[in-house]
C-alpha cells in the first residue's frame, strides 16, 4: 500500500487562534497555562484533522508557539547567557530569544532572525558560542508532543531538524569566532539520545529534516553528513526509521551524499520544485530504501493536478515498486493557509482552482489512492480535478490580450533614468534642500488597534467610504505632526489606509484574488494574507495617489510616496504556475510605472519603491539560473521606477543586510538612495559599498524595529560611527531597519527621538 504523509500542518489555527493567544499572553491578558492549553488544543486539533482526512503520515513536533528552529535551541540547551541568566520560565526565556525583552531591568535584544530559504517565513538563527556545550531538555519537546498525539489516539512522525542543517544554518554569536558546523561531534549524542527516547516513547518514524541539501553546500557541511548519519543509523532497532526530508530545491548536485546514507529507512523529495531530480535519486536509492514523492506543493495555493501528480508517482513505482514509495507534500504546510473552507467571499469559478492545508491533505489520500488501488478507486475525485484543471487552463479570467499588448510595446529605453545620478542628485538638491545625515522612515507608523477596528467596520460595512476617508486622513495628520515634532527630515504618510504592504496592491490591481481567512505565518505572531494572482495583471486606477497627495498638501518637509515593487508584490502573493514569473513581474512592473509617473505629477518629489523580496527570490544555488532571476528581477523594478524626471528622488528599501553575493544586482537598480537593514548585523557587511566605489545615497537601518525594545542615542552612534567607517557623511542617511507598523507609539517615539538626536550630533560634527 502506499501511503500518504504530510511534512507539517500550519500551527496558526482557523482563525489565527496561536497568533492571539500568544499576543494575548504577551499583553498580560492571559495566563502561561492557558497558553499553553492553547497551543495543545490546536495540536491535538490539527492531527485530528489530518487524522480524519485519512493521511497515514502525520506529523508531530511541527508545532511551536513561535519558531521550530527557536526550539532546537532549548531542545538542544542551547541558550546564550544573556538570556539563560535571568533564570526565566522556559516560555518567557523562549520568547526573550524571539523578540527580545525589556521589562522589570532585563534588557535583551531578540537572536537575529532570517528568511526561511526562499520563503516568506522567518526563523531564528541558531547562534552558538566558542565554548558551546549541548544538553538535550529534560522534557524533549518532540518526545512530550509525540506523548501527546499518542494519548489522543493518533501515532505521528516527529519532525526535527537534522544535525547538519542546524548547524549549517547557524553562526556564531557576536564576537564568537566558532564555525558552527565544528561542533558536529558534540551535538550527535544528544540527537542519539532523543532519537532513543522517541523510540522508547513508541515512535516507530522520525523525520529528519536536512534542507541544506539543496544548497551548494560548503565542503565541511557535506562531509558532515556521513559521521551524522553513521552515528543515528548505528541505533538499529534502538531507534525509530529516519525519513531524510529535503525541498524546496533538488539535491542532484549532492547525489553522492546519499551513498552515505545506506542506513536511513527514507528519503524526501520536493517533486513540485524539481521533478527532474526523480530518475537521479531513484538511482541512488539503497536496495530496500523509500522515496518520499512531494507530488502536492507545500508552498503555493493551486489545486494539485491530480493526472501530473499520479504520474508523477507512478514513475516511481514503476522503478521502486508500490511498497517503496509514499505520496507527500512537496514541503511542510506551513506556507499555505489554513483551510479553503473559511472563505466566504470567493467567487465560485476561482474558488475551485485552490486547495489550502485541509484540502491538501486530502489530495495526498486521494493520490495515494488511486495508486494504490488503481484510478476506479477515486474515480469521482479525479473527474472533478480534471474538469476543475481544465476550467482554469480555460478560463478567459487569465488572460487579457490589452496587458499584452503593452508587454510587447516594452523597450529597453523604458529600463533606463534620464541622466546619470550626479546629474539628478543635483536637481533633487535643489527642491529637497537636505541636510547632512537626513532622517527618514521607512514607510509605516504603528498600525493600532483603532486603525485595525476601523478597517475592519469599513470591509463589513459598518461605516461608509467617506466616514473611513475622514479617519484616515486624520490618522495621516497625526504621523505627520509626530514626525514635526520629532524633526524628521522626509516624511512619510504613514500607511494607515494599507492593511500590507502587498496585499493593498493586490486588492487594487485586475488579475489578483484576495481571502478573508487566508492567513500564513511570517514570523513569531506575525502573518500575512498573501493576495492570489489568477490572471494578466494591470492597473485600473491610482492606488496611492489619494493619500500622499493629502499627506503633502498639510506637511511643510518633503512627502515621500510608498510603493511596493514588483517583485515583492510577485513574490508575497502565490503567484501563477501557469505562466513564468518573470511575465507576472513585468505585468506588476508596469502597472506600478503609472502609480510612479501619477505620483510624481502629483508632485511628489520623494518616491520609495520597497523591494525587501528581491533577495529571497535569488535561486538558491550560485549559477545561471540566479543570473536569469536578477536580470528579470531588476528589469522590473526600473521598469516601475524610470518612467520618472531627474529632479524626483527614487528610494528603494531592502530588509536585509546580505547583499554581498548580488552587490551588482543592488546597484544596477539605480536607485538614488536605498535603505538597508544591517542593525542587527556587522558593519563590515558594509564595506562592498566601498570596494564597489557605490556612487549613491545609503540608509542601513541605525536601529531594529523588530523588537520593542528601544534603543539609545548612544547606541545609534556608535553604530553611526561604525558605519562612517565604510560610507561617507555625505551619502549615509538615518533610518530604522524597516516600517514601524509592528511597533507601538510609545517605543516609536522613543527610538525616533534617539535616532533625530544621534543624527543631529554628526551633523554638527561634520557641518564645516
Ligand atoms: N506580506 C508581507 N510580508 C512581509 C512583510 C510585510 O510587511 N508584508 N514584512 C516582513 C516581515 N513580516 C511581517 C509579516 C506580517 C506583519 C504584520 O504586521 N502582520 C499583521 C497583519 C497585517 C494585516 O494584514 N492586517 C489587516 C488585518 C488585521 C486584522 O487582524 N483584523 C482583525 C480585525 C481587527 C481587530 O480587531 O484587530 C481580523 O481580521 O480578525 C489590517 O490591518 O487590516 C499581523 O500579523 O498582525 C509584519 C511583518 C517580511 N515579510
Ligand atoms: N514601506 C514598508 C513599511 O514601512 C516597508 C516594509 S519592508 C518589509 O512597512
Ligand atoms: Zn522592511
Amino acid at each position: 500500500m502506499v501511503q500518504s504523509s504530510i511534512l507539517g500542518f500550519p500551527r496558526m489555527g482557523r482563525l489565527r487562534d496561536l497568533k492571539k493567544a500568544t499576543e494575548a499572553y504577551w499583553s498580560d491578558k492571559i495566563s502561561r497555562d492557558e497558553l499553553l492549553a492553547e497551543g495543545k488544543r490546536l495540536r491535538l486539533e490539527h492531527w485530528k484533522i489530518q487524522k480524519d482526512a485519512g493521511v497515514d503520515v502525520i506529523p508531530s513536533n511541527d508545532f511551536a508557539f513561535y519558531d521550530q528552529v527557536l526550539d532546537h535551541h532549548q531542545l538542544f540547551g542551547a541558550i546564550p547567557e544573556r538570556y539563560s541568566k535571568y533564570n526565566l520560565n522556559p516560555l518567557d526565556e523562549y520568547f526573550a530569544m524571539g523578540r527580545g525583552l525589556q521589562k522589570e531591568g532585563i534588557d535583551v535584544p531578540s537572536l537575529e532572525m532570517v528568511k526561511w530559504f526562499d520563503s516568506n517565513y522567518h526563523y531564528v538563527k541558531p547562534t552558538l558560542q566558542d565554548n558551546q556545550e549541548f544538553k538535550l531538555a529534560a522534557e524533549p519537546k518532540p518526545v512530550v508532543e509525540f506523548l501527546e498525539a499518542k494519548a489522543a489516539g493518533i501515532t505521528t512522525r516527529p519532525v526535527i531538524l537534522g544535525p547538519v542543517s542546524f548547524l549549517t544554518l547557524a553562526k556564531a554569536d557576536r564576537d564568537q569566532t566558532v564555525d558552527p558546523i565544528t561542533l558536529l561531534e558534540k551535538l550527535l549524542p544528544l540527537y542519539v539520545e532523543l532519537l532513543s527516547k522517541l523510540k522508547a516513547a513508541g515512535a516507530e518514524d522520525v523525520q529528519i529534516d536536512e534542507p541544506v541539501l539543496v544548497f551548494d553546500l560548503a565542503a565541511k557541511s557535506k562531509a558532515a553528513f556521513k559521521p551524522a548519519y553513521e552515528k543515528l543509523g548505528a541505533l538499529g532497532a534502538q531507534g525509530p526509521r529516519i525519513t531524510l526530508a529535503t525541498y524546496f530545491g533538488d539535491i542532484v548536485h549532492n547525489i553522492d551524499v546519499l551513498a552515505d546514507l545506506q542506513s536511513l529507512y527514507s528519503i524526501h523529495i520536493d517533486l513540485v520544485r524539481n521533478p527532474e531530480q526523480l530518475d537521479t535519486v531513484v538511482a541512488a536509492l539503497g536496495p530496500k530504501q523509500i522515496l518520499s514523492a512531494g507530488v502536492v506543493d507545500g508552498r503555493n495555493i493551486w489545486k494539485t493536478n491530480f493526472k501530473a501528480a499520479i504520474e508523477k508517482v507512478e514513475n516511481a513505482i514503476q522503478k521502486l515498486g508500490k511498497d517503496r514509495v509514499i505520496v507527500a507534500t512537496s514541503s511542510s504546510l506551513l506556507h499555505v493557509p489554513h483551510t479553503l473552507a473559511s472563505e466566504k467571499t470567493l467567487d465560485a469559478e476561482v474558488r475551485d482552482w485552490f486547495s489550502f492545508a485541509v484540502e491538501k491533505a486530502a489530495e495526498v489520500v486521494v493520490i495515494a489512492k488511486a495508486v494504490t488501488e488503481g484510478p476506479a478507486a477515486v474515480r469521482e475525485q479525479l473527474e472533478a480535478n480534471a474538469k476543475s484543471v481544465q476550467a482554469r487552463a480555460s478560463s478567459a479570467r487569465t488572460n487579457d490580450p490589452a496587458v499584452k499588448a503593452r508587454q510587447a510595446a516594452v523597450t529597453p529605453e523604458m529600463h533606463n533614468r534620464k541622466s546619470a545620478f550626479p546629474e539628478r542628485y543635483a536637481e533633487q538638491t535643489k527642491t529637497l534642500k537636505l541636510p547632512l545625515f537626513p532622517t527618514t522612515t521607512i514607510g509605516s507608523f504603528p498600525q493600532t488597534k483603532e486603525i485595525r477596528i476601523q478597517r475592519n467596520k469599513f470591509t463589513k460595512g459598518e461605516i461608509t467610504p467617506e466616514e473611513y476617508e475622514k479617519f484616515i486622513e486624520k490618522e495621516i495628520q497625526e504621523v505627520v505632526k509626530i514626525q514635526e515634532e520629532l524633526d524628521l527630515d522626509v516624511f512619510v504618510h504613514g500607511e494607515p489606509e494599507r492593511n500590507d504592504m502587498v496585499q493593498y496592491f493586490g486588492e487594487r490591481l485586475t488579475g489578483y484574488v484576495f481571502t478573508t481567512h487566508a492567513w500564513v505565518q511570517s514570523y513569531g505572531s506575525r502573518c500575512v494574507r498573501p493576495p492570489i494572482i489568477v490572471g494578466d495583471i494591470s492597473r485600473p486606477a491610482p492606488m496611492t495617489v489619494k493619500e500622499s497627495k493629502y499627506a503633502a498638501s498639510i506637511s511643510p518637509k518633503p512627502m515621500k510616496g510608498m510603493l511596493t515593487g514588483p517583485i515583492t508584490c510577485l513574490r508575497w502573493s502565490f503567484p501563477r504556475d501557469d505562466v513564468h514569473q518573470s511575465v507576472q513581474a513585468q505585468q506588476l512592473a508596469l502597472a506600478l510605472r503609472d502609480e510612479v509617473v501619477d505620483l510624481e505629477a502629483a508632485g511628489i518629489a520623494v518616491i520609495q519603491v520597497d523591494e525587501p523580496a528581491l533577495r529571497e527570490g535569488l535561486p538558491l544555488r550560485t549559477g545561471e539560473a540566479r543570473v536569469a532571476y536578477l536580470k528579470w528581477a531588476v528589469d522590473s523594478f526600473k521598469l516601475s521606477t524610470a518612467g520618472v524626471t531627474d529632479g524626483t528622488q527614487i528610494h528603494s528599501h531592502f530588509c536585509y543586510s546580505e547583499f554581498q553575493d548580488f552587490f551588482h544586482a543592488i546597484a544596477a537598480l539605480d536607485a538614488d538612495v536605498l535603505s538597508i537593514e544591517n542593525s542587527k548585523s556587522d558593519a563590515k557587511l558594509l564595506k562592498v559599498f566601498i570596494d564597489e566605489a557605490y556612487p549613491r545615497h545609503i540608509g542601513p537601518g541605525v536601529y531594529d524595529i523588530h523588537s520593542p525594545r528601544v534603543p539609545t542615542e548612544q547606541e545609534i552612534k556608535d553604530r553611526i560611527e561604525e558605519m562612517l567607517a565604510y560610507l561617507t557623511p555625505g551619502q549615509l542617511w538615518c533610518n530604522p531597519d524597516c516600517g514601524l507598523k509592528t511597533r507601538g507609539w510609545p517605543e516609536t517615539k522613543a527610538a525616533l527621538t534617539a535616532m533625530v538626536n544621534a543624527a543631529k550630533y554628526f551633523r554638527q560634527k561634520y557641518a564645516q
